[in-house]
């Protein structure tokens, strides 16, 4: 065993857990949340849609298979801090170059082990998230009771522009094959904009796969300059933070869907900001969708997907303007998890049918993107 630091995690509602380091020393504060992925730890903790917000792994080992260059979705850990029951102090697996431990330090990421996260959970399944604090510095818990209820509160935060690019850039490589890694593409049919609110590798890697070459795009650029690239499609992505405060995104959408004749495809917060755009409202979800494993009901076909989700909000279906229709919808709580215009090329899911890590059920909806994008072409 690893001789370990005394670490503290405490939550705006005075609860506090007393626990041991694991990471980077230091603290680090952010919105509670967790997730009932059982690994892809590392897809995780470098997904941008988990900035602002220090996260909790409801399975109970951690770090068991260790890290690779390979499984980031984004170029370095995104979220604020990580909450385990275990730290695998072993790691084995043929892929794996590092402990995710290391990784952690490495990117200076304060996290919290040995604590008992069905507790935690449980608190923040009824509660709802909270804001919390993860110190191996200040041990004082009253001191970060107040730290905690000092940070910004979720709702209203805008987080966009921290994780968007600055430069626009391409992308060429598919999905990862073993044997292969990520094979690069030469032969694309269709190009797309992308704007980038905080995207994940993997859905550029699944655009590859169905031929389209993803242009990814600062997150600011003014709708015109995207139409001027006459893009074959645009893709709205996900990203960190409350849609509503994205208020310069939610004006380039409008922008889009009132004059651009292509296909337009949201995930997540692409699709909350696209709801905000035609008119609907987003509200906070108590806590949230986060895991691999959660089920949703396509309308049209009537199949169950088992999808992946990361989202703190939601689009509240009673707002939705007669354009859109619902097409698929969360089993677990009955929340919109899909939407289409009724006569426009544009759809969207609050789910991530990229999956990684997750379930490959929803990797159809690329499929649809090319075969839209193919109708329209040359239009
Ligand atoms: N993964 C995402 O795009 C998340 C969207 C938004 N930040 C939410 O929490 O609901």
């Amino acid at each position: 065993m690893l001789k370990r630091k005394k670490a503290i995690l405490v939550l705006e509602d005075g609860t506090y857990f007393e626990g041991l380091s694991f990471g980077a020393e230091g603290e680090t504060s952010g919105e509670v949340v967790f997730t009932t992925s059982m690994t892809g730890y590392q897809e995780v903790v470098t997904d941008p849609s988990f900035k602002g917000q220090i996260v909790t792994m409801t399975y109970p080992l951690i770090g068991n298979v260790g890290v690779n260059r390979e499984d980031v979705e984004s170029d370095g850990p995104k979220a604020e801090g990580f909450i385990v029951k275990e730290i695998s102090e072993i790691y084995s697996n043929w892929r794996a170059e590092d402990s995710f431990e290391n990784y952690l330090k490495k990117h200076g990421v304060v996290g919290i082990c040995e604590i008992d996260t069905r507790e935690l959970v449980k608190k923040l399944r009824s509660a709802g998230t909270m804001r919390g604090v993860i110190s191996t510095v200040d041990l004082d818990v009253d001191s970060l009771i107040s730290k905690a209820r000092s940070i910004p509160p979720m709702e209203g935060l805008n987080l966009v522009d921290e994780v968007s690019c600055k430069e626009p850039y391409e992308w060429e490589y598919g999905t990862w094959r073993l044997g292969e890694g990520y094979p690069k593409r030469e032969d694309f049919k269709y190009s797309v904009v992308v704007l980038d609110f905080g995207i994940r590798y993997n859905i550029l890697r699944n655009l590859v796969d169905v031929g389209i070459k993803p242009i990814v795009v600062p997150a600011k650029t003014p709708p015109e300059d995207i139409l001027k690239m006459n893009p074959d499609g645009i893709f709205l992505s996900c990203g960190p933070g409350d849609p509503a405060a994205v208020t310069y995104a939610i004006e380039t959408i409008k922008y889009l869907i009132a004059t651009y004749r292509k296909p337009i495809f949201g995930i997540c917060l692409g699709h909350q900001l696209t709801a905000l755009a035609m008119g609907a409202s987003t509200y906070k979800l108590k806590f949230g969708h986060r895991g691999a494993n959660q089920p949703v009901k396509n309308k049209r076909t009537g199949k169950v997907e088992i999808t992946a989700q990361n989202h703190g909000f939601a689009v509240d279906e009673s707002t939705l303007p007669d354009d859109l229709e619902v097409t698929h919808y969360s089993l677990n709580d009955g929340t919109v998890e899909g939407l289409k215009h009724k006569s426009k090329p544009l759809f969207t899911v609050q789910y991530h049918p990229e999956s990684s890590p997750g379930p490959h059920d929803s990797r159809y909806l690329f499929r649809e993107f090319e075969r839209l994008i193919s109708d329209y072409k040359g239009r």
